[in-house]
């Protein structure tokens, strides 16, 4: 069959692994529907792919096995019909689910030999990290951001986990700015779409993440102030579906808020003052607007046209929740909206609110074009970045295949006109990561009479630092010692080390259970210590550690804060490198790349060089 004939000579003896390889995509959008496409022409032999999401209008741009005809419909499913028909001989199995899902437990990771991450959030994304560390299956992460990409290799131990390195946190604003002094478009957005928005239809302010908070103790006056501004519109909100309601939210978020705010005369010592508007000119010079312009999302909206969106979003979203009240199962919490860039009536909503703001404060007013990417945290996603990222995905799993984690690479894809591939060498764990980090160390101890409880309390506690409350002890027969066995009720701790298969030649692990402050986990390998026969019992002194370790590092904050929500919606959140990234020559990128390609050609057993009938040869270095 050519299809197979191909594939072999292009894959030389990798080839075999890859027709029976049993692997993991988790994501069906950008990245993953070109990944799926690549691994089933390279003819990977069984692939899973899982995707909560169902199929959107604006995916079909770049996830291009998906047709208008599939909107609505599972991505994990429909990606699965389009990808088989590239290649029939390879299985496809679709989950349409979310990856946190129990069902997707360790021993199911572990069934698969490389697992790649095409996903848009942190919290995914770190939800696999931990799987395949814990089920010891190679990753392949991978994401991007407009014209940047970055795929990275992660195997247990041997390099980096996803959380080594710190990731940025979502950008947020002082509330002030937000809420009083705003200077930036940005500023009037997310006051329109987490203070306003939020206090008419969703849940209060105080829970936005893109509000920070931090700088409130020194704001005490203007933040009580805004307190009480925030609860008279509660009151307002109660008056929703009335015809008075649209007036009543004008009034008082650019006519009264705004005259308030200009009393605070040392506010505007420094500042442009903003003006207040008037609801009875502004609505009069309304009635005039064209509303076929408002149409338009690329048009610059007067006051007047702002106001008219204003107005009539207002009305729409009011409808909705009084819909939704009305429909409401009594004992539910009361119903609320959310705000989605592609929902068009909180787009302009958000959009028309912002502008009117902007106007008052004398800021530039932006299109709802513009205004829907900011709002929505959008860098337009590229195909051809998502497509050049898959690609390079496939090439680090053709060395991961070959167990060649030697010459596996961090590679970046970056908008350059002189490199736009670069590669790192992958580092080793960091050594105090809350999440990969395990210390290793020898110890020498008499198996034979020191007990569980000597063992937890004068080495682990009194040694290295563990705290007996959260501190778990297991080796190959199981766990021995846990902190929700209370130490009272754990026979074990009588035990000898002997008696619970902890003997010379053994490997105990170590976890400490907590997050943040808690220690790293430890692997330690025993060598039982003859003691003199006389030694009554083993004590603290009756042990060595090979290093003499003294305490064990901690886990670190950094890697275990941020939240998904206000992540970016796109590929982002990849990893922020800690050092620059080096330069292409120090990547070991050589400027006659292709005499050295056609060195490695010659020399590899495993590829073949085909001349004229047609295929391809891979070199993935
Ligand atoms: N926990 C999860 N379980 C399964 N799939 C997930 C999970 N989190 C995210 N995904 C999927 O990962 C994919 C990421 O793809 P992509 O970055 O292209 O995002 P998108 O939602 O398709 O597009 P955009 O966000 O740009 O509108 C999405 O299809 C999303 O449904
Ligand atoms: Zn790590």
């Amino acid at each position: 069959m050519p299809r197979e004939r191909f594939l072999k000579q292009s894959l030389g003896a990798q080839f075999a692994n890859i027709k029976n390889a049993r692997i993991l995509v988790v994501g069906a959008g950008g990245i993953g529907c070109e990944l799926l496409k690549n691994l089933v022409c390279t003819g990977f032999g069984e692939i899973h792919v899982v995707d909560l999401d169902t199929i959107d209008l604006s995916n079909l741009n770049r996830q291009f096995l998906f047709r208008h005809a599939h909107i609505k419909k599972s991505k994990a499913l429909v990606a699965r019909e389009a990808a088989s028909k590239f290649n029939p001989n390879v299985k496809i199995e679709a989950h349409h689910a979310n990856i946190k899902d129990p069902q997707f437990n360790v021993d199911w990771f572990r069934s698969f030999v490389i697992v790649f991450n095409a996903l848009d959030n942190l919290d995914a994304r770190r939800h696999v990290n931990r799987m395949c560390l814990a089920a010891d299956v190679p990753l392949i992460e991978s994401g991007t951001t407009g014209f940047n990409g970055q795929v990275q290799p992660i195997r247990k131990r041997l390099t980096e986990c996803y959380d080594c390195a710190p990731k940025e946190t979502p950008k947020s604003f002082p509330v002030c700015t937000i809420r009083s002094t705003p200077s930036q478009p940005i500023h009037c957005i997310v006051w329109a779409k987490s203070y306003l928005f939020n206090e008419l239809f969703g849940i209060s302010e105080d829970q936005a993440s893109d509000l920070d908070h931090t700088s409130d103790e020194n704001n005490k006056e203007e933040i009580a102030e805004l307190k009480k501004e925030a609860a008279a519109l509660k009151e307002i909100r109660a008056s929703m579906g009335s015809t008075e309601f649209p007036q009543k939210v004008f009034d008082k978020v650019f006519t009264q808020d705004i005259k308030r705010l200009l009393g605070m005369e040392d506010m505007w010592k420094m500042r442009k003052p903003p003006t207040a508007l008037d609801f009875e000119t502004v609505n009069a010079e309304a009635a005039n607007v064209d509303r076929q312009t408002l149409a338009d999302d690329q048009k610059d909206w007067s006051l007047a046209e702002n106001f008219a969106v204003f107005a009539d979003s207002l009305i729409r979203l009011s409808d909705r929740l009084d819909k939704l009240r009305a429909a409401q199962e009594t004992g539910n919490a009361p119903p609320i909206l959310t705000f989605d860039k592609d929902d068009r009536d909180t787009l302009d909503f958000v959009a028309a609110a912002a502008n009117l703001r902007s106007i008052t404060f004398g800021i530039e007013t932006k299109s709802e074009f513009d205004i829907k990417q900011m709002a929505g945290n959008i860098i337009p996603a590229i195909a051809t970045t998502n497509a050049t990222t898959a690609a390079l995905c496939v090439l680090q799993a053709f060395k991961i295949m070959r167990g060649d984690w030697a010459k596996a690479k961090m590679v970046f894809l970056t908008k350059s006109t002189e490199r736009v591939i670069n590669k790192e060498s992958l580092r080793p764990p960091r050594p105090d990561c809350g999440v990969c980090a395990t210390a290793y160390a020898r110890l020498v101890i008499n198996t034979e009479k020191t007990t569980l409880e000597s063992f937890v309390k004068d080495v682990l506690v009194k040694k290295l630092g563990y705290n007996q409350d959260e501190v778990e002890v297991s080796n190959n027969a199981g766990v021995w010692y846990d902190p929700d066995m209370a130490m009272d009720d754990n026979d074990n701790l009588e035990k000898t080390l002997s008696e619970i298969n902890i003997v010379n030649d053994s490997t105990v692990i170590i976890r400490g259970e907590g997050d943040e402050g808690e220690r790293v986990n430890l692997e330690l390998s025993i060598s039982n210590m003859e003691l003199d026969p006389s030694a009554a019992a083993a004590t603290s002194e009756s042990f060595t550690l090979v290093p003499d370790l003294q305490t064990i590092p901690k886990k670190t904050p950094a890697v275990t804060a941020t939240t998904t929500d206000s992540a970016p919606s796109n590929g982002h959140n990849l990893p922020t490198r800690t050092t620059a990234k080096r330069s292409a020559d120090e990547a070991e990128l050589d400027n006659d790349q292709t005499a050295k390609r056609g060195k490695v050609a010659e020399e590899k057993k495993d590829v073949t060089v085909v001349e004229d009938d047609g295929a391809i040869m891979i070199d993935d270095d």
